[in-house]
């Protein structure tokens, strides 16, 4: 983030994009898309977020393009989040950890996206691979989807509400790190109050926030700035669409990536 800026790009796919691209909906679409966007990128974003299900949708020959994609842009040396989401019960927390967090799994980027909502501790495998690994994670907790609120403001008995305690579980795992922990939140640039409203300290969870919203979601410098308050320095702004839709042409796919990283950095770095 302070090489590049604080911006990652997501990859995702959609039918609408690849059709705006000239591309056809399948797995030869799909691999070109992906490879452009990583060679547009590498080099102007601190990170690339291929979205799983874009890979998914394709059927197995879709999740080898989302393989080869992360094992490419480890060549290009450009950070990848597998946006993938997942949360389960801890024995099956551990599948998913080995897949998406073990050295030499092909589907193992530098971090994933992991749903808190079976319970944080239900994330341990996770968090224990990860650890190992040297790689992160990114735990949802207040998310950029209006229906988040639903689960994610909700307070237990103690008053405590959700995404608080979320906050809190990720701080105790990244206590004392420098400069800073392995176990990040998502909190969308989308949420307005709700960081206020929902008592949630971000300031004390020294981890990356990854900020999605930012784009076609309508998120902007001044929400990010409004959002993250005195966290803003530990925030990775995240856009897919906002960027992709500059593409097929790699320059100006690059252009795109290279403003957005501009108005986060200073957005989120500035005075
Ligand atoms: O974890 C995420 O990345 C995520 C969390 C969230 O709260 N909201 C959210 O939009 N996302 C993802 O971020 C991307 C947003 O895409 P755009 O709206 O096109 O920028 C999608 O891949 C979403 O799945």
């Amino acid at each position: 983030m302070d090489e590049h800026g604080p911006l990652c790009v997501g990859v995702d796919p959609h039918a609408s994009l690849l059709k705006q691209w000239g591309l056809p909906d399948d797995v030869t679409g799909l691999r070109e898309f992906s490879l452009r966007v990583l060679e547009a990128v590498a080099g102007s974003a601190a990170a690339l977020k291929p979205q799983a299900a874009f890979f998914e949708r394709h059927g197995s020959r879709g999740v080898a393009v989302l393989e080869e994609l992360v094992a490419s842009a480890r060549d290009a040396g450009i950070l990848t989040i597998v946006d993938a989401k997942r949360g389960d019960i801890g024995s099956t927390m551990a599948a998913y950890a080995e897949t998406f967090l073990r050295d030499g799994s092909p589907l193992a980027g530098d971090a994933l996206t992991v749903s808190p909502f079976l319970g944080f501790g239900s994330l341990t495998p996770a968090v224990d691979l990860a650890a190992s690994t040297g790689r992160g994670l990114f735990v949802l907790c207040l998310t950029s989807n209006p229906e988040g609120a639903s689960v994610q403001h909700a307070t237990a008995p103690d008053g405590t509400t959700v995404a608080a305690s979320v906050a809190a579980a990720a701080a105790e795992l990244n206590a004392g790190a420098v400069p800073l922990g392995s176990v990040g939140l998502v909190v969308g640039a989308t949420v307005g109050e709700a960081v206020t409203t929902t008592s949630t300290d971000l300031a004390a969870v020294n981890g990356p926030l990854l900020a999605p919203g930012v784009g076609a979601q309508g998120a902007g410098a001044a929400e990010l700035r409004h959002v993250f308050g005195d966290a803003r320095g530990a925030v990775l702004a995240s856009s897919s669409r906002g960027v992709l839709a500059a593409g097929p042409d790699i320059p100006r796919l690059r252009a795109a990536a290279v403003a957005a990283s501009e108005q986060a950095r200073e957005a989120l770095r500035g005075a």
